[in-house]
């Protein structure tokens, strides 16, 4: 059984404010020749949004639609054309990469491997934004017994601490999610964003994520940006959800607002059918798509 979390630390002594508060916000990547710089399209498109504090936002969309993207943007990675991006009431382009790290941490889609370490060291990595800002311990060895114990507690929540002495090119690539997670919850920031996080989890696993942040938000009460493709998933958990198609916002609100039949069809341009229903015993969505075979066959009745 995972430890009980541990009482809030860095979360709370952050501004209470709103955690992005974001402004018409328009992204495109460089062109990649100076001469097509007309033609490269609008990535993200005109976004306005406010993170509401310790709410978890999905972001769901097709695939292209801009959701990455957005995540790097939130992060501090991409900076935008146009628009504003405030957090906890700064700009967030004029926080250093130190402040950045105190406040969000992320997990991205497909973390690179940069060099040899084990689960342990990765995990410890999310104790550097922590470490003091005098040189006399910026290299190894800075790291306290508190330290050391909330890297134990993180690998705990996400069942990885027998791996903690195993390389981290060794492991499989679920296991490799799970200890990025692991590392973001020992950042023990106020944000947390995780790009599609359940993308390699077996099933027990993908409902321990979800367990795990709805229980980040419960004791932490941490503000949760999300990407998945998980409709279903994202139904239960998200206080939110932002629905975007080629980088517009085709829907921001409640799940049982956003997950509409119709909708889902019209923006995920595909030929399948979407049955949405309220689950029996907690009335959130849940959304089951299959492909509608009498489309391919031309039949009217079920397959
Ligand atoms: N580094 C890059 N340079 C140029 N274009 C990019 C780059 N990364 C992404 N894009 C383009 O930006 C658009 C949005 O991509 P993004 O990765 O944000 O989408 P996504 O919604 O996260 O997709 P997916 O569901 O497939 O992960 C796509 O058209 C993609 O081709």
């Amino acid at each position: 059984m995972p430890s009980p979390l541990p009482a809030a630390t860095a979360v709370s002594e952050q501004p209470r404010s709103c955690p992005y508060t974001i402004r018409n916000l328009w992204f495109h990547y460089p062109a990649s020749h100076p001469a097509l710089h007309r033609a490269v399209p609008w990535v993200i498109q005109d976004l306005s949004l406010d993170v509401r504090s310790g709410e978890i936002l999905g972001v769901l969309g097709p695939n292209g639609s801009g959701k990455s993207s957005l995540v790097k943007i939130l992060a501090g990675l991409l900076r935008p054309q146009r628009g504003a991006i405030q957090m906890f009431g700064a700009d967030l382009s004029q926080l250093t990469p130190r402040d950045r790290a105190r406040r969000i941490a992320v997990v991205f889609q497909d973390a690179p491997i940069t060099f040899p370490m084990t689960i342990r060291e990765l995990v410890l990595r999310g104790r550097y934004p922590h470490r003091s800002e005098t040189g006399l311990f910026s290299g190894w060895g800075w790291e306290s017994v508190q330290d050391h114990e909330i890297v134990r507690q993180s690998m705990d929540e996400v069942e990885i601490a027998h791996l903690a002495d195993r390389p981290l090119h060794s492991i499989s690539a679920g296991e490799r999610q799970r200890a990025y997670l692991a590392r973001a919850l020992a950042q023990r920031t106020p944000v947390l964003i995780l790009d599609e996080p359940t993308a390699y989890l077996d099933v027990h696993h993908q409902v321990a994520c979800f367990r795990i942040l709805h229980r980040l938000q419960l004791a932490r009460k941490q503000t949760i940006v999300i990407v998945t493709h998980d409709l279903h998933l994202a139904g239960h958990l998200c206080d939110r959800i932002l629905l975007l198609s080629h980088g517009l916002t085709a829907a921001l609100g409640p799940p049982h607002e956003v997950l509409q039949a119709d909708r889902l069809e019209s923006v995920f341009h595909c030929r399948v059918r979407v049955l949405v229903e309220p689950h029996p015993l907690t009335s959130r969505p849940m959304v089951t798509a299959y492909p509608d075979l009498r489309m391919e066959t031309g039949s009217q009745s079920p397959p």
